[in-house]
């Protein structure tokens, strides 16, 4: 991997990975991660389908712990505690590292309580009131829904509910927001509206998003992840990062001949 980070050094990292392998079965599904994730920046994963981008990106969560066939070896740390540790409970962890998917999934409840869902499961003391406000501002969502609390989450536009699956993620106070490919299934301009999002949300908070979209890779994200797929001998296709570096090198000047195929669409 050709990887200029030092920079990313320079700053805090929440995240640092080992050479991470990481194996469904005896299938080795991606290679040799040895990658560092910079706090309050977003990080984006790009890269062709099937190398492995969502992997990693639920191996920071704990998320493929419920994949029974999943495992993995080398080290990842989450701020310098080994994530993978015997005494590590990942109901915690995923609390500190929320998830937002692809599809909006808001639960079959109000919007009020799509939000204080999290936070009432975790015994929240304060004023909730407060909390679902200040959570659906930081996802850009007050504006829309302050007078129809009591309404359907399900009844919101995508863009919206996608929003307040992001303000779901935000309520329970997380250190971490993970994003596996938010705005795929959203029309051009609540795209923009998440990424504008992004923006505010990584002053508080540290965003990994995986990507499909390479110009939102190069508009919304500080720092990119180049990921590739090559096939062995017995035709097993393997991810592994080919190149990590700032957004702006990775996009204007990368070191690896795929990352400039691949970042100026003359990929495969
Ligand atoms: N639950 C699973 N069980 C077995 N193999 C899996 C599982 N999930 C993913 N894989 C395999 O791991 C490899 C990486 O998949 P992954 O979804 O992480 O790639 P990706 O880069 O995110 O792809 P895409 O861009 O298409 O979403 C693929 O070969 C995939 O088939």
């Amino acid at each position: 991997m050709t990887s200029r980070t030092q920079d990313a050094r320079t700053t805090e990292s929440v995240f640092r990975t080992q050479d991470v392998n990481i194996y469904y079965g005896n299938f080795l599904a991606v290679r040799d991660v040895s990658i560092e994730i910079a706090k309050n920046a977003v990080t984006a994963f790009i890269g062709p389908s099937g190398c492995g981008k969502s992997t990693v990106l639920r191996c920071f969560n704990r998320l493929n712990d419920l994949i029974k066939s999943f495992h993995l070896d080398g080290k990842m740390y989450y701020h310098d505690q080994d994530l993978y540790a015997k005494d590590i409970d990942p109901v915690e962890v995923r609390r500190r590292i929320g998830m937002v998917f692809q599809k909006p999934n808001p639960f079959p409840k109000s919007i009020y309580d799509n939000v204080a869902f999290g936070p009432r499961l975790l015994g929240f003391k304060g004023d909730m009131d407060e909390l679902v406000e200040r959570s659906l501002k930081q996802a850009a969502l007050w504006d829309d829904v302050k007078d129809k609390l009591k309404a359907y989450g399900t009844d919101l536009s995508g863009g919206q509910q996608q929003r307040l699956c992001i303000a779901r993620a935000v309520a329970v106070q997380p250190d971490v927001i993970l994003m596996d490919e938010p705005c795929s299934a959203l029309d051009p301009i609540s795209t923009l509206k998440v990424e504008d999002l992004l923006q505010e949300l990584k002053e508080k908070y540290t965003i990994v998003i995986v990507t499909h979209n390479m110009q939102q890779a190069s508009r919304a994200s500080d720092y990119t992840a180049f990921f590739n797929v090559e096939a062995n001998a017995k035709g097993h296709r393997t991810g592994y990062i080919v190149e990590y570096d700032r957004t702006e090198r990775i996009f204007q000047n990368p070191q690896e001949q795929a990352t400039q195929a691949y970042v100026s669409g003359r990929f495969g």
